[in-house]
């Protein structure tokens, strides 16, 4: 009997701009054994760590990050782009592949010394998973670990995180 393969991760060029080669896990999204697989590797690379928050990121690190809080039983956070959350916040301004942002977190979203897992769909050049991590710690939480689907190895993103333990599920 032949294998079928589908594949989970769509390459667009020039998007959002001339130049970048844009990867969009939204097939993956419609593949739920795929997700399934997924969610259960991240579990295992976290090696029974205990988790009290999965801090994911607007967007992308919304879909998995909330499976995965679930999956640990721990609370999930949304890191946003700034001027979304309702409340209090923090505030980071970053440089990413292709533009700056800034990204915000609730004051009251983590205690000091709760273990947090950041989670978002792609580590490019790292500057969005690095703003999100002062975040974390500037509220007094411990970054645990920092996991993405995937990972553009050659932009050398793992450098902006040095010092956090970092897995993907696929590198480029
Ligand atoms: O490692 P970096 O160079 O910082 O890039 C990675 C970030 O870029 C993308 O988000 P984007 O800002 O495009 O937002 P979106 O998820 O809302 O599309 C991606 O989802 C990561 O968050
Ligand atoms: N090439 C890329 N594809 C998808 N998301 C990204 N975020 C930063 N660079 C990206």
């Amino acid at each position: 009997m032949s294998k079928k393969c589908k594949c989970i991760v769509s390459f667009l060029w020039d998007f959002p701009k001339e130049g970048i080669s844009y990867k969009d896990i939204t097939p993956m999204l419609q593949d739920p054994k795929a997700m399934d697989h997924a969610v259960n590797l991240f579990v295992e690379r976290l090696k029974s760590q205990d988790i009290d928050i999965v801090v994911g990121i607007e967007s992308r690190g919304f879909f998995f990050a909330a499976l995965l809080a679930q999956k640990l039983n721990a609370g999930f956070v949304p890191v946003r782009k700034k001027g979304k959350l309702p409340a209090e916040t923090l505030e980071e301004n970053y440089d990413l592949e292709y533009g700056i942002d800034v990204l915000e977190i609730h004051k009251d979203a983590i205690s000091k010394g709760q273990n947090v897992l950041v989670h978002d769909d792609v580590l490019a050049t790292g500057g969005t998973a690095r703003a999100a991590c002062n975040l974390v710690e500037r509220l007094g939480g411990k970054v645990v670990q920092c996991n993405f689907l995937i990972e553009l190895s050659f932009l050398n993103g793992r450098n902006k995180i040095a010092g956090f333990p970092v897995e993907s599920l696929i590198q480029y």
